[in-house]
């Protein structure tokens, strides 16, 4: 599965987001978005789920351009997290879960054996077994986090792009949530990430979105320095090496 863009512009409330990006996110490549409050991250990513319509160049997955793409097939090939949770209040932790599902269902079937096996397995994978009849409107920030991972998990789709999938979780479950989406070697990632570090630690590629529409896109150990996040956050950041990599910290 590959998502690539050509000549894609991206612009929201008047400013431009990306101009003229050019893009092949490879099979099995973990990008993340980077760039401060406001750039236009999530507008991008919502651009690349093909939410948003682009005001120039397109999106293609796996050469097809994304807004010829039957929703279905999309949604077959693409799952999205978003930044916030919009469940029913009233659904369960399962049922949630069980969402993932859809797209491989026709709109007569109900869920099998196999769908129900597929989200329960979701749910132990992200920590959550044993809250399976909970209502997902009660559960932590970090736990509604865990189970939109499930919920993406038993979607079973090859090309991941997840919003800020990191916010409301504890450093350890930071770790546990991006150790597990990695896990899953054979998917591609596209997420936005405000921790620098943990781009570093776990992306192949890094998308730079500056302001302005300009932005620039590689892999992470050509990208990222001290230099170039201090232009990029516009304040000044130093680097120090770690036996872990380089240890990015703004001073
Ligand atoms: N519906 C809208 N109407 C007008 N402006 C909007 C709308 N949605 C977003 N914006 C603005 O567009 C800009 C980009 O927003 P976006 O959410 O994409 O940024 P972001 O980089 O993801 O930000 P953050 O890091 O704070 O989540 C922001 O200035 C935001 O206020």
């Amino acid at each position: 599965m590959t998502l690539a863009t050509r000549k894609l512009s991206v612009s929201i409330a008047g400013r431009d987001v990306c101009r003229d990006l050019d893009l092949t996110v490879e099979p099995g490549s973990r990008w993340s978005i980077l760039g401060v409050n406001g750039v236009g991250k999530t507008t991008l990513l919502s651009t690349l789920a093909g939410l948003r319509p682009a005001q120039g160049g397109e999106v293609l997955l796996d050469g097809r351009p994304l807004d010829e793409t039957p929703a279905r097939d999309r949604a077959q090939r693409l799952g999205l997290m978003a930044q916030e949770d919009r469940d029913d209040p009233e659904a369960t932790v399962r049922e949630v879960a069980l969402l993932g599902r859809l797209p491989h269902l026709a709109w007569w079937q109900a869920e099998t054996g196999r769908d129900e096996a597929l989200a329960r397995y979701a749910i132990e994978a992200v920590g959550l077994a044993g809250l399976e009849e909970r209502r997902a409107a009660t559960l932590s920030g970090g736990e509604r986090r865990r189970l939109a991972l499930a919920a993406l998990l038993a979607q079973e789709v090859p090309l991941l792009l997840l919003d800020e999938p990191t916010s409301h979780l504890d450093m350890h479950q930071q770790i546990a949530l991006l150790d597990l989406l990695v896990g899953w070697s054979e998917r591609t990632l596209v997420m936005t990430l405000h921790e620098v570090n943990l781009a570093a630690r776990y992306c192949s590629h890094v998308l730079l979105l500056f302001g302005d529409g300009q932005c620039c896109a590689g892999p992470v150990a050509d990208m990222l320095s001290a230099e170039v996040l201090t232009r990029l956050y516009r304040h000044p950041v130093a680097a120090i090496d770690t036996p872990h990599g380089s240890h990015y910290f703004p001073v």
